[in-house]
């Protein structure tokens, strides 16, 4: 039976995470419906990738519920139905495989495809970020943005229904996140919902259809994007400001292990 169209895709129930015996997720509700475009925004250390993680059941709760396309997501039963762009994709540059082929490898699962779809569909997916012409590349041979970017495209190249990026622009400059801003208008136009954590509305400001922006693993704004505190649109940082949470920005990466 299909799931009718108003069910949320992803839905969190007083989520609570505790890493390194510290809570980092104390209470966060969340309700995303088809199609929306929701910006996931905060502070450096206010929980974000840490939420996208426990919602996407990658790391254990401590209390709370998460519905993913229909299913607890502890379960992982949506995972083929959905595209994950993490933090540090960036830093994928070890993989020994050509842009191409590492886009292919988001073909991979319980679904088959002929190659010459395959073909057709990996190639959109590069053309879609940009990357059309150095599909042949090595990944290593690649840039940080162009490998973040990579990542994008595998992500994309299985048309999910949910997608869900952290800083998918960290790295990237301006025209192409205008190119991949608009990749991101249509898909949700055509009904794919989008998850993205941000660090400014930037590019993507004008698509959303609104921001929720965390502190200290609390929701403090669920509302339009125009209704934002003026610190969330991304100048704000705790412990990790300065130089150094500056370049860990710049550079995509996360200061804690994965
Ligand atoms: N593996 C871990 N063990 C212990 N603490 C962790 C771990 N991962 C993250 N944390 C802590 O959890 C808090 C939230 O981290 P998280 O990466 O979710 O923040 P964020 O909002 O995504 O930050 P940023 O904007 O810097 O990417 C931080 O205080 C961080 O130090």
């Amino acid at each position: 039976m299909s799931r009718p169209s108003t069910d949320p895709v992803l839905e969190a129930r007083d989520l609570h995470v505790s890493l390194g015996g510290s809570p980092v997720l104390d209470g966060v509700d969340l309700r995303i419906a088809p199609g929306e475009m929701v910006a996931l925004l905060g502070a450096n250390g206010s929980g974000k990738s840490t939420l996208l993680r426990a919602l996407l059941g990658l790391i254990p709760l401590a209390s709370g519920e998460v519905t993913l396309l229909g299913s607890p997501a502890r379960r992982r039963a949506g995972h083929d139905r959905l595209g994950y762009v993490p933090q540090d994709s960036a830093s994928g540059g070890s993989i020994p495989a050509t842009a191409r082929e590492a886009v292919a490898a988001g073909l991979l699962g319980p679904r088959t495809w002929t190659v010459r779809r395959s073909d057709r569909r990996v190639q959109e997916a590069l053309d879609a970020v940009g990357l059309g012409d150095l599909a042949g590349r090595p990944v290593t041979r690649m840039s940080g943005g162009q490998r973040r970017r990579v990542m994008i495209a595998r992500a994309l190249v299985r048309r999910p229904e949910l997608l869900v990026l952290d800083e998918p622009f960290a790295g990237i400059d301006l025209p192409t996140q205008e190119l991949i801003a608009g990749l991101f208008r249509d898909l949700s136009a055509s009904g794919t919902t989008i998850l993205v954590v941000l660090h400014e509305t930037g590019a993507l400001a004008e698509h959303l259809s609104r921001a929720v922006v965390l502190d200290h693993g609390r929701v403090v704004h669920d509302g339009p994007v125009s209704a934002l505190p003026a610190q969330s649109h991304g100048d704000d940082h705790d412990d990790h400001s300065g130089p150094a949470g500056h370049i860990d920005e710049c550079l995509g990466q996360e200061i804690h292990p994965a």
